[in-house]
């Protein structure tokens, strides 16, 4: 594991922040427009990589580059507690959070193998020494500080030397605080959001999706305020997952998003901004049933359809072998004249 960089942006304010999410900066339209190019004259029929081929632009507009690279990929893992553990909502105790964390370390977790398959670091950043927010059945998660206080550490962890930042988390109890948010930002009610977590069974579920129903009636304060919502909603690795995805748009470095908690950490940028995920890649659609509603109100398309339900960045590590594929395709075709094929009629 690596020890993160320091701090180099502070959100003092969520006016700070919510000018950081709305003033982003594009993609290279040069470089997409060189990739595409070259695509055109590589040994087989034209589109016939399917995504690949889209995925090779998507990498080198974002990272500036007419031949994207993947020699620096990075995986984050952000982990924390929830106050809203205590209704009942996981079958898991929340000390799981914190043993999971010893696993990161010592490399016994699946993300371990996952990340030496990529070829990833794999950087774990236990939030607020792992003390619970608050549970948003009674009060707001977080404070206005500590919210601003997780999204720069998140920020700050997003080295700038990155050529793909995979983003991923741990936190016993967030699947109801994605469920919530999703539902505070798009609407809908518990019923609608709430899944099986980490191994709810049916009753369970049913529960899970009252205690979500009674914390959208406890606050109004979210309405209209997507940055609101993931204060009140949301919990520390998920705000320091929407710093980590707004500190790469602003360094103009691709990212791959998770599973269903951090989609909807990341939902509060497409909120903001019509392209304000953009230069992220949904790695797959989780087995949590919600998910699929999740990625269509953020008008993103999974790579994966694996039946994953485990977090801690598994799916996003999954893709990163399938961009190697589509990027030494695109580097090592021949073209059609080097190589003496003919081209088509
Ligand atoms: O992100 C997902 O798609 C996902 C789906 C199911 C479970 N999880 C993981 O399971 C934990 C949360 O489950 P729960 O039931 O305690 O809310 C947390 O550590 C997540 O990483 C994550
Ligand atoms: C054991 C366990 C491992 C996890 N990894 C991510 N979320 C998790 C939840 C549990 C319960």
């Amino acid at each position: 594991m690596q020890v993160p960089s320091g701090a180099t942006t502070n959100f003092s304010g969520m006016a700070d922040l919510h000018a950081a999410c709305v003033d982003l900066p594009p993609a290279d339209e040069t470089a997409r427009m060189a990739i595409a190019a070259r695509e055109a004259t590589l040994t087989k029929p034209a589109g016939s990589l399917g995504r690949l081929e889209e995925l090779t632009a998507w990498l080198g507009a974002w990272q500036g580059r007419a031949v994207p690279t993947l020699e620096r990929v990075r995986i984050v893992i952000f982990a924390g507690n929830h106050g809203v553990v205590r209704q009942g909502v996981s079958p898991w105790p929340a000390s799981v959070t914190a043993q999971m964390v010893g696993n990161f370390a010592a490399g016994g977790a699946a993300i371990n193998q996952l990340a030496r398959v990529a070829d990833a670091s794999l950087t774990v950043v236990p939030m607020a020494d792992l003390a619970p927010t608050e549970d948003f059945t009674v009060a707001p998660a977080m404070t206005t500080p500590a919210f601003l206080h997780a999204v720069t550490t998140g920020y700050a962890t997003v080295d700038a030397e990155t050529d793909l930042l995979c983003v991923g988390e741990m936190g016993i109890g967030n699947t109801t605080a994605a469920a919530a948010l999703a539902a505070a930002l798009f609407g809908g009610s518990g019923r609608d959001w709430a899944g099986r977590g980490a191994g709810l069974d049916a009753d369970g579920v049913a529960h899970k999706a009252v205690v979500i129903d009674r914390a959208l009636a406890q606050h109004e304060a979210y309405r209209d305020d997507p940055l609101m919502a993931a204060r009140i909603f949301g919990g520390y690795e998920m705000a320091a997952m929407l710093g980590a995805v707004l500190a790469a748009r602003h360094r103009r470095i691709p990212v791959l998003l998770d599973g269903f908690v951090c989609s909807a950490a990341a939902a509060p940028l497409r909120r903001l901004h019509a392209t304000g995920l953009a230069h992220t890649r949904l790695s797959h659609r989780s087995a949590e049933a919600a998910h699929h509603a999740l990625a269509r109100y953020m008008g993103v398309e999974p790579l994966l359809d694996l039946g994953l339900r485990l977090g801690e960045a598994s799916g996003a590590a999954l893709a990163v072998p399938l961009l190697r594929a589509a990027l030494a395709c695109h580097t090592g075709m021949a073209s059609f004249a080097d190589a003496g094929v003919s081209e088509r009629t």
